[in-house]
């Protein structure tokens, strides 16, 4: 079977929206919306490639530090096994026209206002719903270090009101089984429909209370399927796991710690540049974690995360 690389790109505009084109008649799936993009060539990057496909495209022009590495999807076409190298694009100059396209469209995830997408972007059009910034919760370690339970569901609350004021975020409740029920219930009238909660804890925890599910790395690798709920991550910290996140269908991974944290002080600090070799042609969108907070965005998107988790930079 022909195997070919392609290099796809998320061009996102500042309302959220992304651009989609319209495959034209005489192509392969006409009338089936994608992403824009195309084959690599030969001595191409797929960032180059890109770059290239843009211009040809689109009328576009992309400066190369502008191309963030995202996820590399494979997907089993009759005619070919694709690879797909998807990137994110907040910046361009030109205004998109539709040179090889039926049309083009601004579609704002995760509503998919167009039909049908090319089967192998299904999974990529979830995973533009998932906010760039996890605040994983820390009353449990407010606690021990004698805050009141009271006093820390209120600085919980603040942090999530504060991190919402910079868009969607996605919330993951990191507590013993009491207080994850007591935090979700206070955090829950503040949530939007873009924003989520996941419960690091068992499936039927969070089930019953109605999130998606974060995982451990243990209990990802005592996994063989994917949980039955509709958002399910896990955190990894290394490539093998995060091989297995992937295998499993999960929707994101957490890689870390990048920096040195209190948290875990006798962790290993991976550095931008061990996030980076593990996050490489990832599947799925990896946060960066560990001693982070939310103006580390630009860095951690340059070294190939969707977002950043944070603990204390949310709350401190
Ligand atoms: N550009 C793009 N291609 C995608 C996406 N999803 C997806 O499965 N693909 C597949 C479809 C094609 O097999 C391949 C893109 O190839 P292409 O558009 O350069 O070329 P093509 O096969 O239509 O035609 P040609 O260049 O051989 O004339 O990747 C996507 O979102 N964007």
């Amino acid at each position: 079977m022909k195997r070919v690389d392609v290099a796809a790109a998320v061009l996102r505009r500042s309302d959220g929206s992304v651009l989609l084109g319209q495959r034209a008649e005489g192509t392969f799936y006409p009338g089936y919306w994608e992403f824009p993009g195309g084959k690599v060539e030969p001595g191409e990057t797929p960032a180059q490639a890109l770059v290239r496909e843009l211009a040809e495209e689109l009328e576009i022009a992309v400066a190369p530090e502008d191309v963030l590495p995202w996820v590399v999807r494979k997907h089993a076409y009759a005619h070919a096994h694709v690879r797909l190298h998807f990137f994110r694009i907040g910046r361009w100059s030109g205004e998109p026209r539709a040179r090889v396209h039926a049309a083009l469209a601004w579609v704002k995830p995760p509503q998919q206002t167009v039909a049908p997408m090319l089967p192998a972007n299904g999974p990529v059009w979830k995973f533009l719903a998932l906010s760039p910034r996890m605040l994983v919760s820390g009353v449990a370690a407010m606690l021990e270090s004698g805050e009141s339970l009271a006093a820390a569901l209120e600085r919980q609350e603040a942090a999530l009101v504060r991190a919402r004021a910079l868009g969607p975020a996605l919330v993951q409740v990191r507590e013993p089984a009491a207080l994850a029920e007591a935090l979700v219930r206070r955090l829950r009238p503040h949530l939007g429909p873009e924003d989520l909660l996941v419960l690091n804890g068992e499936v039927d925890a969070a089930r019953a209370l109605g999130t998606g599910l974060h995982l451990s790395q243990r209990r990802l690798e005592s996994l063989s399927r994917r949980p039955e709920l509709p958002w399910a991550g896990a955190s990894v910290h290394e490539a093998s796991a995060l091989r297995r996140a992937e295998a499993l269908g999960l929707d994101y991974a957490v890689v870390g710690p990048v920096r040195p944290t209190r948290s875990h002080p006798g962790a290993a600090a991976l550095g931008w540049q061990g996030f980076r070799e593990i996050a490489r042609d990832a599947a799925i969108p990896v946060y960066a974690i560990g001693g982070l907070g939310p103006e580390d965005l630009e860095d951690a998107r340059r070294a190939g995360a969707h977002g950043v988790a944070a603990i204390r930079a949310w709350w401190d």
